[in-house]
């Protein structure tokens, strides 16, 4: 099993966004403990095998995190399999996974899969569209959540995603509280050091995703302010 729990930033890519190779490179070389793969939309096979046996050029940990069913491709370190917690469409929570274990059971390794109590909380996002997500009404609401994944699903990890916006700290923290031992990642708008050493020092990993698109050396400079937190 991947040392996940060891992490504390993490970048990811999306298969369906262009990174140059000098900018890759920058990336898998910075200092950051895992590459996690994955995207809402137009993720498929062929973009994240092209991605991934790019990011293996580098000693890097590289995880995919499985948002479609056509895009499930061996050869990464672990799997991350979401299961989004607030999701309004029943069809997001089980449904996706019974296909791909009918699909892909024979295959798995499962000391290789790692599920994610996936909490969505920013409505703008893809994702929230696309799972028809809840919203999140407060600080108590966000613990429960996090107490339905830790304590009554028993997951091991729950991931706040505020994917595109940076996200409420009470909001984390108090996931972090319902999460206990679990691992909590955030995700969602980190594009400055302060901004990631602020999530860093409350979630467990912080995952910085599309400033690397937008603004390589600021994505680069999270690294370091997360390295020198908790
Ligand atoms: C041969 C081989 C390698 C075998 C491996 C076996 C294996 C791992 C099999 C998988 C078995 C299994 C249980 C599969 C189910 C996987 C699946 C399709 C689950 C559904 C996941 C799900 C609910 C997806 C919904 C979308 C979601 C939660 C995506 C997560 C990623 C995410 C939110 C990224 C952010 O995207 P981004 O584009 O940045 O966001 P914006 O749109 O807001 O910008
Ligand atoms: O792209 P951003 O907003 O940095 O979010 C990171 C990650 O949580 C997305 O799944
Ligand atoms: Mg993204």
């Amino acid at each position: 099993m991947i040392d996940y729990r060891s992490w504390r930033h993490t970048f990811k890519l999306d298969p369906d966004k262009t990174i140059d190779d000098d900018s890759l490179e920058l990336i898998c070389e910075s200092g950051t403990d895992a590459i996690i793969v994955g995207g809402t939309y137009g993720v498929t096979f062929d973009n994240t095998l092209e991605l991934m046996s790019r990011i293996r050029r580098y000693a890097v940990p590289a995880v995919l995190e499985i948002s479609s069913l056509d895009a499930v491709v061996p050869g990464f370190d672990s799997y991350l399999i979401p299961l989004v917690l607030n999701a309004g469409d029943p069809n997001w929570m089980f449904a996706p996974h019974v296909s791909g274990l009918k699909t892909y059971g024979a295959y798995i390794h499962w000391d290789e899969i790692i599920t994610e109590g996936y909490l969505i909380a920013n409505p703008q996002a893809g994702v929230a569209e696309l799972t028809s997500a809840l919203p999140i009404t407060d600080a108590a609401e966000a613990k429960a959540y996090a107490q339905v994944a830790t304590k009554i699903c028993r997951l091991p990890i729950v991931y706040l995603e505020y994917s595109g916006t940076y996200g409420d700290p009470s909001i984390v923290k108090a996931c972090k509280a319902g999460a206990d031992e679990a691992h909590v990642f955030y995700g969602g708008g980190i594009r400055t050091p302060q901004q990631a050493a602020e999530m860093a020092a409350i979630a467990d990993t912080v995952v910085v995703g599309n400033v690397i698109y937008d603004d390589l050396q600021a994505a680069l400079a999270t690294v370091g302010a997360v390295k020198g937190e908790k």
